[in-house]
């Protein structure tokens, strides 16, 4: 119930569709009902006692309850999915935002096929129950209560001998509820596990077939599907061991109905009437008592989906916008005071007391093996992860001084492997900034050395991009994420190894276009290869987190330390290929 207390908000607002749904529902119950009362009054006043005149007006009774049962049904089945969706629209659209809100801690640790089943299948198997299994339950009890006032007042003895087998009954549908609870979950986990493959698999393709592992990966789809198989087919098993069973259960209230019943009439203290009635009132009784099961089963699901659904909503949200968070522009004063931080509680820290100071306008290049934490500090100026210690300033004020949208919208990342939607380029590069005029893609496009092979596309800025940016080359995309940064027209630029993935050429061409770019705007430049930052004001040498040397590209190498040894490597490859070409 605390699932469905929490979940409350969701569908509480919409109740009046509920009402308007129970409404019909009591009026197409009590015709229900009618049904075999009008069968009794047929038999007993009517044929039994030869007064057949009355025939026409109960086909007319019987016709006009007929209509309004049909017009009651329409209306119950539309208003109780009504109830449904709505809540469920709004159920999804608090979850997107959720997701929205989460930072990179909780996708670190989570799975995307994971995530979305719990976006789709699990809001399904909510929606379900409160557009159907709300409603059942009711009619159930309903249908139940009026049927057995009916017999009550018919027969109390055979009423009572009718009913004796229903604490039996109910004994099993409690027990069936208890075990397919648990049941359901593992189908929910086992689903969402089946997700995550195939998602995994399809982003993975590159690496999936360059190393020939498709046999691998059909084994591993093959395993998670078996799983999914076996745990849908134990809930399976549950149901089909439990449902014979009740109908069994069922059948010996009938039997007890038809043999007190009979011998009843034959002593005539029951109208024959009067027992037909009782045959189609009892299976009012029983059906929906064996439906129990079938609305145990939809409520298990909603409530194994909803705990699950509860999960994202209720998760912690560990980068918080402070209450008075400031929206001001941001100069690009960047400034990290011994800072430390720390990904994984008991791993080693990933920075160690780093300390700089980066002027509006600076360039810093940061350089180091990989792993050292060149990312990790550009990631802490965008608040994407916190500091464990020290502090992050930007123009002087904490990073969580800033309203994150302020602080982000003055950022500008190209990251290591750019992320492109599936829409047009022109859309692409003007994400950050939706508003921008055509003029002004253009010219970021053109700033980022894109503009001329865009144009090349059959049609241009128009083109549509396959998902992940499918149908561009390496450094086609890097150009198109360049461009896309610049059109915010940040103060701050990250460039995350932007340039690893173009060659010399375009590197030169891009760097020199960069330089322009970076004019007035405070830079990090991220990467591998010296040619990439030898020209920044300061560079900051990292190894296992902490900065080893600073310096600009002169002073580095003058040190003869680990900025000397990469250069010299990188230098002497070079000669080396040169000599190789030349021979
Ligand atoms: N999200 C994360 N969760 C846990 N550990 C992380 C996370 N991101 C990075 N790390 C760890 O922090 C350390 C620094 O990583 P970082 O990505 O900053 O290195 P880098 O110098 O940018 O490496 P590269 O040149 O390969 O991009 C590494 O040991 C890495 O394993």
């Amino acid at each position: 119930m605390k699932t469905f207390e929490r979940l409350k908000e969701f569908y509480w607002p919409h109740k009046h569709y509920f009402l308007w749904s129970l409404f019909f529902l009591i009026i197409l119950t009590c015709i229900t009902v009618a049904y075999p009362i009008i069968l009794q009054i047929t038999i007993d006043e009517v044929v039994m006692q030869n007064q057949y005149e009355l025939i026409i007006y109960i086909s007319f009774i019987f016709f006009g309850l007929m209509l309004i049962k049909g017009i009651s049904t329409f209306s119950f089945q539309y208003l109780s999915e009504l109830f449904g969706m709505t809540s469920v629209y709004h159920l999804r659209n608090a979850l997107y935002n959720k997701l929205q809100a989460l930072s990179f801690k909780y996708y670190d640790n989570s799975k995307t096929g994971d995530i979305m089943s719990r976006m789709t299948a699990d809001v399904e198997g909510f929606r379900f129950f409160l557009s159907a299994g709300f409603a059942e339950l009711i009619r159930i009890i309903l249908l139940i209560g009026v049927s057995l006032s009916v017999m009550f007042y018919y027969s109390i003895p055979l009423a009572v001998v009718t009913m004796l087998a229903m604490p039996f009954l109910g004994m099993i549908v409690f027990r069936f509820d208890k075990q397919v609870h648990p049941a359901f979950r593992s189908v929910r986990k086992s689903f969402g596990k089946l997700n995550t493959r195939v998602q995994e698999n399809i982003s993975g393709m590159n690496t999936v077939k360059s190393l020939s592992r498709e046999d691998f990966e059909i084994g591993r789809f093959s395993s998670s599907n078996d799983d999914y198989r076996q745990n849908y087919l134990n809930t399976a098993k549950l149901w089909a061991k439990y449902f014979p069973l009740m109908e069994f259960i069922g059948n010996i209230a009938v039997v007890s109905l038809l043999g007190f019943g009979g011998y009843l009439v034959i002593t005539e203290r029951l109208a024959l009437g009067e027992l037909v009635a009782f045959f189609s009132l009892v299976w009012y009784i029983l059906g929906p008592l064996m439906n129990l099961g079938f609305v145990v089963n939809m409520f298990s699901q909603a409530k194994a989906s909803g705990e699950r659904l509860i999960e994202i909503l209720d998760r912690e949200e560990d980068i918080l916008e402070n209450e008075h968070a400031i929206d001001r522009p941001i100069k690009g004063h960047v400034t990290f005071k011994n800072v430390t931080l720390q990904y994984v509680e008991d791993d080693d820290a990933a920075l160690k007391n780093i300390s700089f100071d980066a002027p509006p306008g600076k360039v810093i290049g940061l350089i180091g093996a990989t792993g050292s934490g060149k990312t990790s500090i550009t990631q802490l100026i965008t608040r994407f992860y916190e500091a464990e210690a020290g502090e992050v300033l930007v123009d002087g004020l904490h990073v969580s001084d800033y309203k994150l949208k302020t602080l982000r919208s003055h950022i500008g990342f190209v990251l290591q492997e750019p992320f492109l939607f599936s829409t047009s380029i022109r859309e692409n590069i003007a994400y950050g900034r939706p508003e921008v005029t055509d003029e002004q893609v253009l010219a970021a496009a053109k700033r980022a050395q894109a503009h001329d092979f865009i144009m090349k596309l059959p049609k241009g800025y128009d083109t549509l991009l396959g998902e992940r940016g499918m149908g561009l080359s390496g450094g086609q995309k890097q150009r198109i994420a360049i461009a896309r940064a610049l059109c915010i027209d940040p103060s701050i630029l990250i460039l995350d190894d932007a340039t690893s993935a173009v060659d010399m050429e375009t590197e030169f061409k891009i760097q020199s276009a960069l330089k322009e770019v970076m004019n007035g705007r405070t830079s990090f430049i991220i990467a591998h290869r010296i040619s990439s930052i030898k020209h920044a004001d300061e560079i900051l040498v990292l190894d296992k987190g902490e900065i080893k040397e600073r310096g600009n590209h002169a002073e580095l190498l003058e040190l003869n330390g680990i900025y000397r040894r990469i250069y010299d490597i990188q230098y002497q490859d070079r000669e080396e290929i040169m000599e190789t070409v030349s021979h």
